[in-house]
């Protein structure tokens, strides 16, 4: 069974005038259960709204989505979510602690865990110093460490995330990168939208490129960065001790093995050279 299943979802939006904008063109997607799946897009490709949907805050115009084989409005495919939305604002007259605590009952956990798991997540994500402080006074990426540690708070099984590393700091990110890593370690899965390739590269098993409300291409990370194989940087030691770096193409590697051989120069490293995941989305957008 998939851990998030998306089946045609559309949406169009009528505007003023009535010009219709189509945000989302039918969207179909499956995640499984311990995948971490990035969904990648330019500004405005068509990701919150995705997301939004997802979470029952808009309503599509088709299709539909499971969470575990449950539908997503459903009371029990919510409680295994946790949803964390593209600029969180919270009642901000609470603070982070009382936050929390709001949000732990909510999701109807016990008084002694709840409050167990909110020192443990207000020290994962730094805030424990600032638990008193009211999060009107927080700074940007302080609301979003707050967004993060309820997202985490009620341990759910699947996590959707929009742009969870924006307004962070590198220390924020870092953190957020290991997070996610950690829950995949455990099983969960987590699908989460950006625009910045590094961080696909660098935590997805997966990859979705959606542009003007359409998928472009899923594919594995390792797939990608494979197919993007452009040649090959090789070592090679003359008799006389010198070293040289020289890039083969691939169609010429297996030549140039032998001509070294011939030439008794000897090959200390195969390296290959690979584009990366931006050049990849540059040219998937582009094209
Ligand atoms: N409430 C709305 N009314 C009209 N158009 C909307 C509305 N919300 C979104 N759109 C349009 O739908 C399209 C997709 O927007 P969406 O916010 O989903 O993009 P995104 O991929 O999340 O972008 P970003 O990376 O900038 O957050 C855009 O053309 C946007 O202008």
């Amino acid at each position: 069974m998939y851990a998030l299943e998306i089946c045609g979802l559309a949406k169009t939006f009528k505007g003023k005038k009535m010009r219709t904008v189509e945000a989302l063109k039918g969207l179909n997607l499956c995640v499984e259960p311990g995948e971490v799946l990035g969904f990648l897009g330019p500004n405005g490709a068509g990701k919150s709204t995705t997301i939004k949907c997802l979470m029952g805050l808009l309503r599509p115009t088709r299709g539909s989505a499971t969470i575990q084989g449950r539908d997503i409005s459903s009371a029990e495919a919510r409680r295994s979510v946790g949803y964390l939305p593209e600029n969180p604002a919270f009642y901000d007259y609470l603070n982070a602690e009382e936050y929390l605590l709001f949000v732990g009952r909510a999701f109807g956990m016990a008084p002694e865990l709840l409050a167990q798991r909110t020192e443990e997540m207000l020290k994962l994500l730094e805030l424990w110093e600032h638990r008193k402080r009211l999060i009107r006074t927080y700074s940007k990426g302080m609301v979003q460490r707050v967004g993060l540690a309820q997202v985490l708070l009620h341990d759910p099984d699947i996590y959707i995330l929009d742009e969870p590393m924006s307004g962070l700091d590198p220390i924020g990110r870092a953190l957020v990168k290991e997070i996610i890593l950690d829950l995949k370690k455990r099983g969960k899965c987590v699908f989460f939208s950006t625009h910045i390739t590094d961080d696909v590269e660098k935590i997805c098993d997966r990859v979705a490129v959606i542009n003007k409300g359409q998928l472009l291409v899923v594919d594995s990370v390792q797939n990608i960065l494979q197919q993007g194989t452009e040649g090959y940087t090789v070592t090679v030691v003359a008799g006389d001790g010198r070293r040289e770096e020289v890039f083969v193409t691939t169609d010429r590697l297996q030549s140039f093995i032998r001509d070294a051989a011939g030439e008794s120069r000897s090959i200390e490293k195969i390296e290959p050279r690979r584009k990366d995941m931006e050049a990849f989305f540059l040219e998937i957008v582009a094209r």
